[in-house]
């Protein structure tokens, strides 16, 4: 856990840390542009796809990032899924693609979808989905802040900020400026 000052966790959660402050969130961004510029042989061919809703600055972030360290711009999209629960049958929680415009053309291109949490995998699997439905990527990439473990598909990360093993009663909170107002990672667990 980094130095906790000022954490606050929303009521019915109780707050175990702070597990990233905002200058260890930079940190790990800027080490993840690098890896996906060794990875990649520059990047040129690359296209960032962020998951709505924080991995929209997640992806622009790493974008700009990329841009300053390799000189050249990254196109940058958004995949807007919303979740609704199906108690009708099985009362399972399933991912929804909201149909829309992903932002630029993903055909051939070196996608890299990025979320804040990975945790069971669903969130991942339809926004796979909906990128097809975009068109033909020549490959598919996963970046993501934070992997709390506890997946329930075959669905691995290619680039992980932080491993955080999990219990099932914990959370993670990942609040970012652009959509929080603040920027932070914590660990919170439902209050009994
Ligand atoms: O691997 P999974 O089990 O699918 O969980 C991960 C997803 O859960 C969170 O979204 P959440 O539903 O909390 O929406 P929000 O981030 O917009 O609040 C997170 O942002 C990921 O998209
Ligand atoms: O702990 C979790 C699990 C899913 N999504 C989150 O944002 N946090």
């Amino acid at each position: 856990m980094s130095e906790n000052t000022e954490v606050k966790a929303t009521p019915n959660l109780r707050l175990k840390g702070r597990l990233m402050s905002a200058s260890e969130i930079e940190r790990t961004l800027v080490r993840l542009a690098h890896e996906i510029v060794e990875r990649n042989n520059g990047g040129t061919n690359l296209g960032l796809v962020g998951i709505k809703r924080r991995g929209v600055p997640l992806a622009q972030r790493l974008a700009a990032h990329i841009a300053k360290i390799e000189k050249h711009p990254v196109d940058t999209g958004v995949l807007d899924i919303a979740f609704y629960r199906d108690d009708l049958s099985t009362r399972d929680i399933r991912p929804v693609v909201t149909p829309g415009a992903l932002g630029f053309d993903v055909n051939g291109r070196d996608i890299i979808l990025m979320d804040d949490v990975l945790y069971t995998g669903r969130t991942i699997r339809a926004a796979l989905d909906a990128l097809f439905a975009h068109g033909r990527p020549k490959s598919v990439q996963l970046l993501v802040l934070i992997d709390r473990g506890h997946r329930e598909l075959p669905i691995q990360a290619t680039f992980v900020g932080r491993h955080i093993p999990t219990s099932r009663r914990e959370i993670i909170e990942v609040k970012l400026n652009e959509i929080d107002g603040q920027e932070e990672v914590l660990l919170v667990e439902l209050a009994d």
